[in-house]
């Protein structure tokens, strides 16, 4: 190692003390914040009011990037991760929130939950999306999080399905991209037998497996997460999973990304009991259904043409309420609070046998 001269040593101190000094007001600002929050969360338990309230998280985010653009040290990629701990922290301070996601730990679910709330919330897993519902309808939790589409695989039907036997709202959406590494804790290829993963990780990384792997048996599994889980101890088995799951069972990432696709995104859905204010920047998720006529399709969009709202997804579904009767799953840009909205939607609702709002949320950043 290079001999460090006497004054650099002194320098270095010196600016270690100033760095200590920094985090020392950042705990004092920290423990201020906190009591503020406590002080807000009173006032929201006395009137009433939701504790959770992510127009005003969207708004501080929005704020705090645009203020970081002035200095430039810090980059500005991290400022929503940290202050997205510090808010979730402050607002355990009012209340402990519980989210329920489809498990089991160190699925993506998880990590998107992660991402929304961030860590100060009770991430608690559980077996199935239907779960998820169920679990928000009892009041055993404040919100859920579950998949809905993939940019590769397409949408996650029975996501869908459930919020026709359900009368909860989407409150929030996340959008995650993933990667899928392959794990193990042996590292010599020539020696695995088996690769455990979910149905859809096994389509993702077809190609590399026929390439590397092309004698191994390929196990399904409810998750990418329960994959890692059965190959934690075995010699001869490999799992397709997350980097999460790879630490949570500490496996070794034996290869990184052998999905084949660049741009592999999940969105998510968050659930709840009520729709949050608006931000400026939301959608609203609705569904209807049309009469069995010509031109049926085309005159329920028509509320929405004529007022120029932009209606960013369309998706069917059979009712399963009758054979060849369909479900329409509708995401527009705007909030149902917006007089445009609001108009364009009680005029489509008046047109089609079933209509329902399954809520208004800020958009994914
Ligand atoms: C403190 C509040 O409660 C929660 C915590 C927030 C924070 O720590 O900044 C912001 C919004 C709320 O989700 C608030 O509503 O202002």
């Amino acid at each position: 190692m290079k001999e460090i001269p006497q004054e650099v040593k002194e320098n270095l101190s010196k600016l270690r003390e100033q760095i200590d000094k920094i985090d020392e007001e950042i705990v004092r600002l920290l423990n201020k914040r906190a009591k503020l929050a406590k002080e807000v969360g009173h006032i929201k338990k006395q009137y009433r009011l939701p504790i959770y309230v992510p127009s005003r998280e969207r708004e501080i985010f929005e704020r705090l990037i645009k203020l970081n653009e002035k200095y430039k040290e810090f980059p500005t990629d991290y400022i929503k991760p940290v202050f997205r701990e510090i808010i979730s922290a402050c607002r355990s301070t009012e209340e402990n929130l519980k989210v329920a996601y489809l498990g089991p730990k160190a699925t993506f679910t998880h990590q998107a939950s992660i991402q929304y709330f961030g860590q100060a919330v009770e991430h608690i897993p559980v077996a199935t999306i239907k779960d998820v519902f169920e679990e928000i309808v009892k009041g055993k939790v404040d919100f859920g999080v579950v998949p809905v589409e993939n940019t590769i695989e397409g949408v996650v039907n029975y996501t869908l399905d459930m919020f026709m036997d359900f009368d909860l709202k989407i409150t929030g959406e996340i959008i995650l991209e993933i990667s899928l590494h392959l794990m193990g804790i042996n590292p010599n290829l020539s020696e695995i037998e088996r690769v455990y993963s979910h149905r859809h990780a096994f389509a993702e990384c077809r190609d590399w497996l026929h390439k590397n792997l092309p004698n191994a048996q390929l196990i399904e599994v409810e998750s990418t997460a329960k994959a890692a889980e059965m190959a934690k101890d075995d010699y001869e088995s490999v799992a397709i999973a997350s980097e999460a799951a790879a630490d949570i069972y500490g496996l070794h990432i034996i290869e990184r990304k052998i999905d084949k696709h660049l741009h592999n995104f999940t969105r998510f859905i968050v659930i709840g009991k009520d729709i949050p204010k608006p931000t400026g920047n939301d959608k609203t998720s609705f569904i209807f259904s049309v009469k069995n006529e010509v031109g049926a399709l085309y005159k329920t969009l028509e509320p929405l043409y004529k007022r120029g709202i932009n209606m960013t997804k369309i998706e069917s579904r059979p009712s399963k309420k009758g054979a060849w009767d369909y479900i329409f799953f509708t995401d527009i840009e705007g909030h149902i609070e917006n007089k445009n909205i609001k108009e364009a939607l009680k005029e489509l609702e008046n047109i089609s046998p079933y209509f329902k709002i399954l809520g208004s949320y800020p958009k994914a950043q």
